[in-house]
Parts: structure tokens; sequence; C-alpha cells
């Protein structure tokens, strides 16, 4: 497509889970002739002018969110507060600076949690569209809630939802479980239904063929657009040269040393474990779950994230060196792709599924928090690509039994087999998604149009 002067705000909510899905659909839109601009106010990316200075197809503007770099806010609500005042100013100053320049902003895509960021679109009177970073059968059960269709504290075992398998207390996400436990944090994923009725469309990573039936329901009510799953292009449709990467990763990757590590062992053999960038398990639970993995005989590579090192057992690196790899963060994506990974031990975030059910690797599902409940439901009953580990005892901790059962499970049981068929499907389906012609590939084209004519 014909570069065009249309210049669009891409505006994530300054975490990882966040800004990789966002920075990766900024990609697709520059690839089709917009200029794209995304705004952050992440501090620990590789550093800005690198990214700039790389042909990257995008544009990167640092803005303020109010904090000196390594200052912690006192609480989630004080952050939000003190976000969304200083950031919303940071916004309309950027806009109205670009607008003196040749290419003034014609459209911002913001994420869905600061829908505050439509308002401002609004004064300076430009369109938007929310971007919904979780997957549209969360979307909808915050709607429902939003709203007061579904209410809570839920009464009962179960709750239904439209177009959707009955769910269990445990399949929904955890600030609608247990409403107590992150009060800003539910209000933050409500407040994302307060004025969307006035934004453009519904931009959600997903694809048409994993939700079909939630994305219809939703369609039928919305302008909503399925635009994922944003891997980068290498690892599906291959049609954006040099996307290998999400681009923006923390640094000090091991790249070279995860991969050496794999290379040497046999395919299918590695039971690759991460619980993304936020989750923070207890020390008791990282206890049980070492040594659920030692006691598998299985090898692993585990992310443990340097704040988390402390709580290993001691000696537990050096005593499972000959089977076990940790690492503080790795190249997901290349990991996820290596033979050697038999299935992927993960928390269920919704990148981590949606990179999982892509490269076609079975799934033993650990939800911690959030929308990973859900997403753990669909993976294990729904989709057929992963085994659940059993709710947690009344201590909250899945014991080392419980997980050694699991990698079995997963890894070399019949069940393990079925899920790794089902798995390829999905990854093919997830392809066929983005690749020309697909249903995500026809709905971000459609989205250009309508910006291009707007
Ligand atoms: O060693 C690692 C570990 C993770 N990742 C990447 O980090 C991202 C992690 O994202 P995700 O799996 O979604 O987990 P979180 O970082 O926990 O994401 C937050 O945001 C998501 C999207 O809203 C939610 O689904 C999650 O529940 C929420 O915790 C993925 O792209 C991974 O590829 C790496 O590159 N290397």
């Amino acid at each position: 497509m014909e570069r065009s002067d249309a210049h669009i705000l891409v505006f994530p909510y300054p975490v990882t889970g966040h800004v990789n899905p966002m920075l990766q659909f900024s990609k697709r839109l520059a690839s089709m002739g917009l200029r794209v601009t995304l705004v952050t106010t992440q501090p620990n990316t590789k550093p800005i002018e690198e990214a700039q200075s790389n042909n990257y197809p995008i544009h990167i503007e640092p803005i303020s969110d109010g904090f000196q770099p390594g200052e912690k806010a006192q609480s989630v609500e004080a952050y939000l507060e003190k976000f969304q005042k200083v950031a919303s100013q940071s916004l309309a100053q950027l806009v109205e600076k670009l607008a003196r320049s040749e290419r003034p902003i014609k459209f911002i895509v913001y994420d869905s949690v600061m829908p505050w960021a439509l308002d401002t679109a609004e004064e300076l009177g430009l369109d938007g569209a929310p971007f919904y970073t979780q997957s549209c059968a969360v979307s909808a059960i915050y709607y429902h809630v939003s709203q007061g269709m579904m209410k809570i504290p839920i009464e009962g075992k179960t709750a239904s939802f439209p177009s959707m398998p009955l769910l269990g207390i445990n399949d929904l996400p955890s600030f609608i479980s247990d409403m107590d436990s992150y009060p800003s944090l539910l209000r933050l994923v409500l407040g994302r239904f307060s004025n969307f009725r006035k934004a453009k469309c519904l931009l959600i990573n997903t694809f048409d063929m994993l939700e079909a039936e939630v994305v219809k329901w939703m369609g039928s009510q919305w302008p909503v657009k399925t635009i994922g799953p944003t891997i980068p292009s290498m690892y599906l449709d291959r049609r954006l040269e040099d996307d290998k990467d999400y681009g923006l990763s923390p640094l000090n990757l091991n790249v070279d040393a995860c991969i050496t590590w794999l290379d040497a062992r046999d395919t299918g053999s590695v039971v690759y474990v991460s619980f993304g960038s936020l989750a923070s398990l207890g020390e008791e639970q990282m206890e049980e779950l070492a040594w659920g993995l030692k006691r598998s005989n299985d090898y692993f590579l585990w992310v443990v994230r340097e704040l988390e090192e402390q709580k290993l057992p001691s000696k537990f690196i050096e005593d499972t060196a000959d089977k076990g790899l940790v690492v503080r963060w790795c190249p997901q994506l290349d990991v996820l792709a290596h033979k050697a990974v038999g299935c992927f031990m993960t928390h269920c975030g919704w990148n981590s599924t949606l990179e999982a059910l892509s490269l076609g690797v079975p799934m033993l599902v650990m939800p911690q928090w959030t929308d990973q409940m859900t997403n753990a439901k669909f993976v294990a009953d729904v989709w057929g690509v992963g085994v659940r580990v059993k709710a947690p005892d009344e201590k909250g901790i899945v014991k080392r039994e419980e997980i050694e059962e699991c990698i079995r499970e997963a890894m070399e049981g019949e069940r393990g087999k079925e899920m790794k068929r089902n798995a390829e499907r999905w990854k093919e389906l997830a392809k066929e998604a983005v690749t020309e012609g697909g249903s995500s590939d026809k709905n971000i084209e459609e989205f250009v149009k309508e910006i291009l004519c707007s």
C-alpha cells in the first residue's frame, strides 16, 4: 500500500503485556502505509533512540506518567490517579505539538483500560478506538458486570453469559470472583465500558475462529474488529520483513544461552515455565513448583524474574543444573518455536496464550489472577490445548505432586498427544487469520480504509 499522510497515535498502558500487542498492531498499520507514533511512558525498554535509528517502522514518543525513573507510587490507586492526570495532559500536549507539524494526528488508538484517552481525543477534535489486550470472552464478562447485567458478588457456583460455556466461579476473572482483592483494578477494567459507544470501533486482540461465538455476539452489538493474534510476522504470515520480535523488550535477554541450551535437547523434551511480566508467586508456591519440576525428571527452562529469585529454594539451581536452566527473562517466541519445547507451563496471560496457540505448543496452565482464570478455562476445556492444575488448596497452594502429575499428562500421556494435535490446528488457524485475506487481515484493511476516508 502507498504511504499516506494519515498519522495515527497508539497509546498502550505501560506494562509489557499491553505494550507488546499494541506495538505489533502499530507495525501492521505502518506496513499498510500509515504513519504511526507509539506513545510510551515505559522506561525499561531498549533505548528509544536505538529503535528510532534502525529504520524502525514506527515512531516512538516518550511522555511523562508523572513519576521519576525508579519512583514508586504508594498504592495502585495513587499510581492510576496520577498517571491519568499527567498522561492525559502529556497526550494533549503531544497532539498539539504534532498539529503544528507536517503530519498532524488523525486518529488515536488507545488502550481500553484508559477510556479517558477518548475524552482527550474528543476535546482535541479527534476520533479514537479502544484496543482490548484481553480475550473477547473476558471483555464480554466485564461488559455484563459493568452494565449491571451480571450482579456481583456472583451468587451460586456458576455464571452464565451469552455465547459462552457455563463458567464456574474459578473460571471468572479474579477481580470478579474475589471482588475485594483489587478494588481499584476492578474499577479500571469495568471502566473500559464507560464511554466505548463513542468510539469509532473496538479493536480486539483475538481472531474470529478462536472465539467464534462470543465474537459474533459482540459484533452484533458494536463495531468490533478482531485483529489478532498480534505475534511478530515471522512466526505467522512472514509478510513483514524483519518483524522477528516485539522490539521494545527489556535489555539483557539471554537469547543465545537459552537457544544453545535448547539446541542440545531432544524434540519435545523440555517444559518451558514462565509466569509473564507481573505475576509474583508466594515463597511456598515457588518451592512447590521447583520441587514439582524436579520430581517430573523432565528438562525445564524456567523464567524467574530478578525480583523473584530470592524465593527459589536454596541450592535449587545447583542441584538441578543437569536438568534445568533458570533465566531472568528469555526470548519467549524463539523458545516456544523451538522443537525441544514439549509444553509451556504458563500463568495464561493473554499474550502467552496467543503465542502458544500460534506456535502450536500445548500448555500446562496455572492461572494466578485477573483474566488468567478465564483464559485457562478456554485453553483446557474449549480449545483442548492444555491441562489445568487442580484448584489450589485452602492456603492457595498448588502442591508439587499435582504439578508433577500435570507435567506427565502434558508431556507423556494420550491427552498430551491430543493437545499437540489440537495445538497444531490452532496454529494453522491463527496463521490463516493474519495472512492476506484472513479475518484479522481484512479487519485491519477495513480499519485503515475507514481512517483514510474519515
Ligand atoms: O521471559 C519472558 C517472559 C515473557 N515474555 C513476553 O512477555 C509477554 C507477557 O505477556 P502475558 O503473557 O500477557 O503476561 P503478563 O505480562 O502477565 O500480562 C498482563 O497483561 C495481559 C494482557 O492484558 C493479561 O492477559 C495478563 O493477565 C496480565 O498479567 C509475552 O508477550 C511474552 O512473550 C518474554 O518475552 N520473555
